[in-house]
C-alpha cells in the first residue's frame, strides 16, 4: 500500500537528461554548492530532481546524513551511477550489501585496520623519500597535483598490491586516469566519447589485474608466499571456507582491487594537493595561513630534529603530528574530495513528512553540512582550531569519509600517507604558488592548472 504522503517538491526535468548536465556544469564551474543552495531556497531542505537517469531526492543536514549513513539494508542500499557500476564492476564493495558486503569489507579491512597499518609506516616513508628524490630534488618548479597522484598510486601499488615499479605500473596509472575521467560522465557509449574511453581503460585494467592474480596464485601454489597476508590480492586468494573453498570469487577480487586503487589514490592525492596549496609561502595573500604554516613547520621540525638523519618515521611519531592532522581535517572540511554520493530506497520510505518511493535515489552532499554556519561558525575561514576538541563537532556533521557501516575503510591509510608526505615536504622545501588557486570539480576538486609551484630546497635538510 502506497503511503498517503506526497513526494517531495521539485521537478524531474527533461526525461533521461534530468538535471545531470546542470549539476555537472555547476561542479566544473565550482558553483555546485550555490546551485544546491538555490534549490533549497526554492523547494526547502528536501526536494526531488533527476540525476543520471534516475528520479532522485536531495536531502541535506545533520539528520539527513544520519538517516543516509545509518539506515539498514532493508531501507536503503548503496547506489552508484550507471557509469560507476560499469567501470568498477558489479561485485565491488559499493555494489554489495548485507553479508556479501561484510565478507569483502572484512578481507579489505585486514590491511587497512590500524594494527596492520602500524607495520606500513616505514614502507610508506620509503616510498615518499623515493618520490621526493625522483621528482622534487634539484627541481625549481613542479606541478603538485599530478605528482601527488603518482605518489599515492605508487604507495597503493607497493603497499597494498605488491605490484613492482616499471612499465606495467606506468601503463596501469595511465589507464586509471583515463577510467576515472569518465566516471561521472553521461553514459553514452559511442566511439570517442569520454565514457567510451573510460570503458576501454577499465577493460585494460581488468586484464592486467587478472594477470596479477594468476601470478600471485602461482606463487601461492609454489608456497612462495610465506606470509599469505602480505598483500591484498594474496590475502583475498587465500581466504577459504570450512570446506577449503575460495570465499571471494576472482571477479570480486578484480572489482575490489580496482575500487581500492580508485578510491585510495585520487582522494588522498587531492587532500595533499590542497594542503600544499594552503601551506604555500605566500604571506601577502594568506596572512592567516602564515600562523598555520609556522605551527605546522615547528611540529614537523621538532620530530625531524629528534631522530638521526635518514631514520624512517614511526607510528608513535605520526601520533605526535596532531596540529598537522587538524590542518588536514580543516582542509577536508573546506575541500572534501568526495562531493557526495547516492543511496537507493529499497522500499517506499516516509522521510520528514514526504514519501520517497521505492527505487528512487537519495543524493547526500558533504559540503552542505561542512559549510553550515550553525555547525562551523564563519565557515569560509580556514581555522584548524575547530578540530582541537573533536567532541564539540556534532555527529554526522563532519563527513569527508562518510559514516556508518560504509564509512571509508581507508581513513587511517589516508591519514598516514598525508602526514608522512607533509612531514617531508615542509621539512625539506618551501614553495610559492605559480598560478591562481581556482579549482573545478571533475567530480573531485582539482586546481585548474594542476597547481604549479616554485620550490626551494632548504639548506642542511634533515630527512
Ligand atoms: C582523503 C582520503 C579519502 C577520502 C576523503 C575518502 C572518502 C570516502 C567516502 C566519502 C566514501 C563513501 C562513504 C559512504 O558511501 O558512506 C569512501 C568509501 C570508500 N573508500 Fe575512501 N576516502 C579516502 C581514502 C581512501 C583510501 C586511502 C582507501 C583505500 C586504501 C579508500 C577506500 C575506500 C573504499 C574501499 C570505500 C568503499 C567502502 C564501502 O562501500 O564499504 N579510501 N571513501
Amino acid at each position: 500500500r502506497r503511503s498517503s504522503k506526497r513526494v517531495p517538491p521539485g521537478s524531474l526535468g527533461i526525461p533521461i537528461i534530468g538535471h545531470s548536465l546542470h549539476l555537472l556544469r555547476a561542479m566544473r564551474a565550482n558553483t555546485a554548492e550555490k546551485w544546491l543552495q538555490q534549490r533549497i531556497q526554492k523547494y526547502g531542505p528536501i526536494s526531488k530532481l533527476s540525476l543520471f537517469g534516475k528520479p532522485t531526492v536531495f536531502i541535506y543536514g545533520k539528520d539527513a546524513n544520519k538517516f543516509v549513513f545509518t539506515s539498514d539494508t532493508s531501507t536503503l542500499s548503496n547506489s552508484q551511477t550507471q557509469s560507476v557500476r560499469a567501470l568498477l564492476g558489479d561485485r565491488c564493495l559499493l555494489e554489495l550489501s548485507g553479508q556479501d558486503h561484510k565478507g569483502v569489507r572484512d578481507a579489505i579491512g585486514l590491511f587497512l585496520n590500524p594494527e596492520s597499518l602500524k607495520r606500513y609506516v616505514g614502507k610508506m616513508d620509503e616510498e615518499v623519500r623515493i618520490h621526493i628524490e625522483m621528482h622534487w630534488q634539484g627541481k625549481q618548479e613542479v606541478k603538485a597535483l599530478p605528482l601527488m597522484k603518482t605518489l599515492t598510486f605508487n604507495i597503493i601499488c607497493t603497499l597494498l598490491f605488491g605490484i613492482e615499479r616499471g612499465a606495467r605500473r606506468e601503463k596501469l596509472v595511465d589507464w586509471f586516469q583515463e577510467m576515472i575521467e569518465g566516471m561521472w560522465s553521461t553514459p553514452i557509449n559511442f566511439p570517442f566519447t569520454r565514457y567510451n574511453r573510460s570503458l576501454q581503460a577499465s577493460a585494460g585494467i581488468r586484464k592486467m589485474v587478472n594477470d596479477f592474480i594468476d601470478e600471485k596464485r602461482l606463487k601461492l601454489a609454489q608456497k612462495d608466499a610465506t606470509n599469505p597476508q602480505q598483500d591484498l590480492i594474496t590475502c583475498m586468494l587465500s581466504a577459504r571456507d570450512e570446506n577449503n573453498r575460495e570465499v571471494i570469487t576472482e571477479k570480486e577480487i578484480v572489482d575490489n582491487v580496482i575500487l581500492v586503487m580508485t578510491a585510495g589514490h585520487d582522494t588522498s592525492s587531492i587532500l595533499i594537493t590542497f594542503l600544499i596549496q594552503l601551506l604555500a609561502n605566500e604571506p601577502s595573500v594568506y596572512a592567516a595561513i602564515l600562523k598555520v604554516l609556522s605551527f605546522c613547520f615547528a611540529e614537523q621540525e621538532e620530530i625531524a630534529n629528534s631522530k638521526p638523519k635518514g631514520e624512517l618515521l614511526t607510528w608513535e611519531e605520526l601520533a605526535k603530528m596532531k596540529y598537522t592532522w587538524r590542518v588536514a581535517q580543516e582542509t577536508l572540511r573546506m575541500f572534501p574530495p568526495i562531493f557526495g554520493g547516492f543511496r537507493k530506497a529499497v522500499k517506499d520510505i516516509e522521510y520528514d513528512g514526504y514519501l520517497i518511493p521505492e527505487g528512487w535515489q537519495i543524493f547526500w552532499v558533504t559540503n552542505m553540512t561542512h559549510t553550515d554556519n550553525t555547525i562551523f561558525p564563519e565557515p569560509s575561514k580556514f581555522d584548524p582550531s575547530r578540530f582541537e576538541n573533536q567532541v564539540s563537532i556534532p555527529p554526522y556533521c563532519f563527513i569527508p569519509f562518510g559514516g556508518g557501516p560504509r564509512m571509508c575503510p581507508g581513513y587511517e591509510f589516508a591519514r598516514i600517507e598525508t602526514l608522512v608526505t607533509i612531514h617531508h615536504l615542509v621539512t625539506q622545501f618551501t614553495w610559492e604558488l605559480l598560478a591562481d588557486n581556482f579549482f573545478k570539480r571533475d567530480p573531485m576538486p582539482v586546481p585548474t592548472k594542476g597547481l604549479p609551484i616554485q620550490i626551494v630546497q632548504k639548506p642542511n635538510v634533515t630527512s
